[in-house]
């Protein structure tokens, strides 16, 4: 389970978060600039939040009580930005690895299947600096779950991708979060796309959870159960 609560002062306003997670899919919704990038930072470890604490299955990722602070790389956390940040001087095939520290038959396998899943076989010697938008979201999903992480973050992941695309890859994500069996937190700002991927939605406004989340959300996601709303 993840346990999140934080807070983190931000030029205009405080970052207050506190929820608990199990292995849903998190939707993370609100108007720009409202803190989900940096929330999401905070549980990868890019950002350090203030005060309060974040564990994962028990493990204190983050305690300004206990003074703990994991590094990024000692989380086993995925984190997908915006920007997908691959490095455009090196194949697929080599930004796919770059994580992993040994190969094993075991990693070997896990990125035959990745490749396979997300249709990128194609592409693995290809630079990642000629690719489309959408073969670079597919290739930076599959570097983020080659580390096997235990949580995955993804920050708009499609936000660049035409509707076609964009359906595609919403659909190849369901099936890599029912694979994988991790909690996956995903931000966006399209209601369609929560609700298609969504289990679990929080809206953040200025900082803060808002409690009710605001009527157009509830109304949009009201086939999903009232209770999936973490406010
Ligand atoms: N490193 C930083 N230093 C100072 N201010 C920052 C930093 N990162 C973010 N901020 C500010 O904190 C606030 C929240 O930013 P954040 O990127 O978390 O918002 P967001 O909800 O992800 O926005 P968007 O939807 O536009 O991506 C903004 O006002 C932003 O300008």
């Amino acid at each position: 389970m993840l346990e999140i609560d934080i807070e983190k002062a931000l030029p205009d306003f405080r970052l207050q978060v506190s929820f608990a997670l199990e292995t849903e899919f998190l939707i993370v919704l609100g108007p720009s600039g409202c803190g989900k990038t940096t929330l999401l930072r905070c549980v990868a470890g890019l950002v350090r939040p203030d005060v309060g604490r974040i564990a994962y299955n028990g493990r204190t990722f983050y305690s300004s009580t206990e003074k703990t602070f994991i590094a990024p790389r000692d989380r086993r956390v995925g984190y997908m930005s915006q920007e997908c940040a691959l490095f455009p001087h090196m194949s697929v095939k080599n930004n796919i690895w770059y994580g992993v520290a040994r190969p094993t038959s075991r990693s070997k396998e896990l990125y035959e299947q990745l490749m396979r899943l997300l249709k990128i076989e194609h592409l693995a010697q290809r630079y990642t600096g000629r690719l489309s938008g959408g073969e670079k979201q597919r290739v930076a999903l599959a570097r983020a779950l080659m580390t096997e992480p235990q949580l995955l973050l993804l920050d708009e992941p499609f936000s660049s991708l035409d509707s076609e695309t964009r359906l595609e890859m919403q659909a190849q994500l369901k099936l890599m979060h029912s694979i994988w069996g991790i909690p996956f937190i995903v931000v966006t700002h399209d209601p369609y796309e929560a609700k298609v991927l969504g289990e679990k939605f929080m809206f953040i406004n200025k900082g803060c959870q808002t409690d009710p989340p605001p009527l157009w959300i509830r109304t949009y996601l009201a086939d999903n159960n009232e209770t999936c709303l973490l406010a």
